[in-house]
């Protein structure tokens, strides 16, 4: 379903990602952790075909990226961290133009909007402006987007930074559910050990390299660490508190940007 083999990519002579191969079978959830600068998003934005590697190959759902990047991304939903939602709009017209965009026919579409709609819990707020939603409400609105056309393999990258736990634990809930109704493949990234630890199997990166790749359980036991935190902190020398530095810094820089403007 995902195929990445020996991919090596690099900016400015700097390597991101150094030789690195993993597979996801069809209908695994599959969970990629590492600290600040592992390539996480480098190898994201190579499996949605923004970049292509320098070396190596990447197939998604049988097609190859070298030649099918039209393919892939009609056959891949995609949920990133910060939102791309039209908040002047409402939550249905948000998810009928993204039907139009992925020639979902017409007569169907207001069909599948609603019945998503009703599986998020918020068909009661289909007719409401965006801009009116809390931050759950909107991660909740983008999953609906992400699937209404049906993908085979769902990415998220860090899908879920900067909701409450119990808002995550919310939003985990649908994609499990959604999991199950539409038999989706998942690929995710999350600087969050609990939810790594509802992954199938996680890939933990450093330095642009596949370190450890197993099931959770499995890890814990071959390291003999108790708890995905230490496995963490045991094989890259960093803990969770280097990916919250990151974060900080972002929210930094969009405050730097609001007061510029
Ligand atoms: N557009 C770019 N230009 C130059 N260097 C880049 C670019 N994007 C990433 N890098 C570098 O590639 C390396 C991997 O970065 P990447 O953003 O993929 O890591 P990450 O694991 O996603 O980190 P984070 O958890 O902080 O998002 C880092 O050294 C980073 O500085």
């Amino acid at each position: 379903m995902i195929s990445v083999e020996r991919v090596s990519h690099s900016f400015n002579g700097h390597p991101a990602l150094n030789n690195l191969s993993f597979r996801v079978a069809p209908g695994e959830c599959f969970g990629l952790l590492g600290p600040n600068g592992a390539g996480k998003s480098t190898l994201i934005n190579i499996l949605v075909t923004l970049l292509q590697p320098d070396s190596g190959s990447v197939a998604i759902n049988g097609w190859p990226l070298e030649t099918e990047a039209a393919k892939i991304r009609s056959s891949i939903g995609v949920l990133f961290q910060d939102s791309s939602l039209d908040e002047r709009l409402t939550a249905y017209e948000n998810l009928y133009f993204h039907a139009m965009f992925y020639h979902v026919p017409p007569r169907e579409a207001p069909q599948r909007i609603a019945g998503l709609l009703a599986l998020i819990g918020l068909a009661d707020r289909s007719h409401d402006l965006v801009i009116t939603f809390s931050g759950g409400m909107k991660r909740r609105l983008e999953i609906a987007r992400s699937i209404l056309h049906h993908p085979r393999v769902l990415l998220l990258d860090e899908a879920t930074v900067g909701l409450d736990p119990q808002a995550r634990r919310r939003i985990w809930d649908y994609i499990a559910t959604l999991r199950r109704t539409y038999s989706l493949t998942v690929l995710l990234t999350t600087h969050y050990l609990e939810e790594a630890e509802i992954c199938d199997r996680i890939a933990i990166l450093d330095k642009g390299a596949v370190i450890a790749c197993d099931t959770p359980a499995r890890l814990k036991e071959l390291h003999g660490q108790k708890t995905l935190d230490d496995l963490f902190l045991h094989l890259t020398g960093r803990d969770l508190q280097d990916s919250e530095t990151g974060e900080l810094e972002r929210l930094k820089a969009a405050l730097r940007v609001r007061r510029i403007k």
